[in-house]
């Protein structure tokens, strides 16, 4: 059985009963009021340094469809902006809807995107694994990218075409060499804030780096992140893989940063 989903029995309203944290004081998403923001003048540019990142594998976890980098090495790191060391990227990840208009997880000034990509990091500076790294508050760094409907995508296609390998749970196949600095928009102006994961456990150690532009994909790539299944092969029930998203959550004092003029 699973601990938790994205349904109404084990959905993101019933979280807090195995997760208690759900209702903590720096749960994500949270909803981004740019005219409640503040300029951070000290908040630099970030900086992906992707060039030699190797990617290994594409797995579906039951919750999204994940692509896994070997992360033993810092290969393969985000820096500058908020962050005060160097955190190394460990895998990417979707959430979106069932058509257009809805599935990301944070929004904007209460609108939202038909998807977001979400790139994790962290931080092997200070910790020794990703496991540490996830319970500690400045363990985690996420990039969040949204993503609109429009033009097909050119290089989405490479991960939209590997989909019916990891159709159901469990399933992984081997991805090498695939950067994901090709799903990333032109302009890397930000949001930033202290928040947590958006799914069990819920931990609040992320640094989120919330991108303002986002990329254009079609509603068929996005039609093919739906075909995938909440559920396993050896199960009877085959439950489509869609509106795996966590709404906004209270802010409750917190400061949303940027970083653009
Ligand atoms: N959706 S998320 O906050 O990026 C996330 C959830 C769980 C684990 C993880 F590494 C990242
Ligand atoms: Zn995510």
């Amino acid at each position: 059985g699973n601990l938790w989903g994205y349904g109404k029995e084990d959905g993101p309203s019933v979280w807090h009963k195995n997760y208690p944290v759900a209702q903590g004081d720096r749960q994500s998403p949270i909803d981004i009021v740019p005219h409640q923001a503040s300029h951070d003048p000290s908040l630099g540019p970030v900086v992906l340094n992707y060039d030699q990142c190797t990617s290994i594998k594409i797995a579906n976890n039951g919750h999204s469809v994940v692509v896994e980098f070997d992360d033993s090495d810092d290969r393969s790191v985000i820096r500058g902006g908020p962050l005060d060391n160097p955190y190394r990227l460990k895998q990417f990840h979707f959430h979106w809807g069932v058509k257009g208009c809805h599935g990301s997880e944070h929004t904007v000034a209460g609108n939202s995107y038909a998807s977001e990509l979400h790139l994790v990091h962290w931080n092997a500076v200070k910790y020794t694994t990703f496991g540490e790294a996830a319970t500690a508050p400045d363990g985690l760094a996420v990039l969040g990218i949204f993503l609109q409907t429009g033009d097909d995508h050119r290089w989405l296609n490479m991960i939209t075409d590997a989909l019916y390998t990891v159709k159901f749970k469990g399933s992984a196949a081997d991805f090498k060499g695939f950067n994901p600095k090709c799903l990333l928009p032109s302009s890397l102006h930000y949001w930033t804030y202290l928040g947590s994961l958006t799914t069990p456990p819920l931990h609040e150690s992320v640094i989120w780096i919330v991108v303002k532009d986002p990329i254009t994909v079609s509603e068929k790539q996005l039609g093919k992140l739906r075909t995938l299944l909440f559920t396993g092969e050896e199960e009877d029930q085959r439950t489509r893989m869609e509106n795996n998203f966590r709404p906004p959550q209270l802010l409750k004092g917190r400061n949303v940063l940027w970083s653009f003029r």
